[in-house]
């Protein structure tokens, strides 16, 4: 096994913060993702590359009320409560010069995550990338939404639709700009929500993009532009991935990418050497198989580090 030289900004350490919760979510079971990804041996995937790994443990938050939709949103008040602590949580590892990595945890947590990726950018001066690899845009509002789960509404908020009390978190209103993401791999997006991402002239390849250009042009594309300034943030969502390879999701829709398309894009991230925080999202151990969705996405994350598949020098 070869590794990059300088696959990510990791110089200061990563930092691994459980975030046990699926209050954002419809089916119950991501709040074991963190533990799931521990299992699998994420630390010592990342130690290998000779990284300092600092496992923060688990946030704490309110549980799961299990209930209905309130005006248009689940759980609002615990999702806003999950967000901030978390949001304070990432923030100072990124000011501590760390890569954060977000152990989710359902979808819901890419506002805190990225809201403090966002504040740590304007903070230093960086050019904020985000990569949002996911099954789905996540671009509902509480009028669009079919479920009024609020993981399917983080990138409207971060863009600054949505309530209040969550789009504010970080204190820039909107968190970032629809210029500054690109989503891979979508293929399931609800009518309003596909009008509304469109109108924000988001940058999406979604899956008859990659089908019909191939991943590796998708990811050229997705990772144009990016240079020595450029902080890249990757927001992972395991139903990004086909089904019949990472079946522990609880949304998943078929027809997504491939082992060898997935391992693709992470190799080609791991080439800009730009990597500086992580989240790794929607992992459902009560719908997975003896842990085979956790270890791929250990395995994934790997190559997110430099481990690489080819035989020649890069
Ligand atoms: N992060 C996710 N798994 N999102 C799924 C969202 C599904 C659907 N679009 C909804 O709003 O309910
Ligand atoms: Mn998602």
């Amino acid at each position: 096994m070869t590794s990059h030289p300088s696959s990510h900004r990791a110089a200061g350490g990563v930092s691994l913060i459980g975030v046990p919760t699926d209050v954002g979510a419809g089916s119950l079971g991501a709040r074991m993702g963190p533990e799931a990804l521990r299992v699998a041996g994420i630390a010592q995937a990342i130690a290998q590359f000779g990284l300092d790994v600092k496992d923060c443990g688990n946030l704490s938050g309110p549980a799961n009320p299990g209930q209905p939709a309130v005006n248009g949103f689940r759980h609002l008040p615990e999702v806003v409560q999950w967000n901030q602590t978390l949001h304070d949580a990432m923030y100072a590892e990124l000011s501590a010069g760390r890569l954060p990595i977000m152990l989710g945890g359902d979808h819901c947590l890419g506002i805190g995550s990225i809201s403090a990726v966002a504040r740590h950018c304007r903070d230093t001066g960086k050019k904020l990338r985000v990569l949002w690899f996911d099954a789905h845009a996540d671009f509902n509002t509480a009028t669009l939404t079919p479920s009024g789960n609020i993981h399917g509404m983080p990138v409207a908020c971060l863009c600054g639709h949505g309530p209040q009390e969550l789009i504010e978190i970080g204190g820039h209103v909107p968190a970032i700009k629809p210029k500054d993401i690109r989503q891979i791999g979508i293929r399931s997006v609800d009518e309003g929500e596909k009008r509304l991402v469109h109108d924000m002239g988001i940058e999406v390849f979604d899956m008859r993009y990659i089908d019909e250009m191939g991943m590796r042009h998708a990811m050229e594309l997705a990772l144009a532009l990016i240079d020595s300034n450029t902080h890249l943030h990757v927001s992972l969502d395991v139903d990004f991935l086909d089904p019949t390879i990472a079946p522990g999701v609880g949304t998943t829709v078929r027809g997504g990418p491939t082992y060898r398309e997935a391992q693709l894009c992470m190799e080609m991230i791991a080439d800009t050497g730009r990597l500086a925080s992580l989240d790794v999202v929607e992992l459902n151990p009560a719908l997975d198989e003896r842990n085979r969705t956790a270890e791929l996405a250990v395995d994934l994350i790997e190559s997110l580090f430099g481990k690489s598949t080819l035989m020649r020098k890069a």
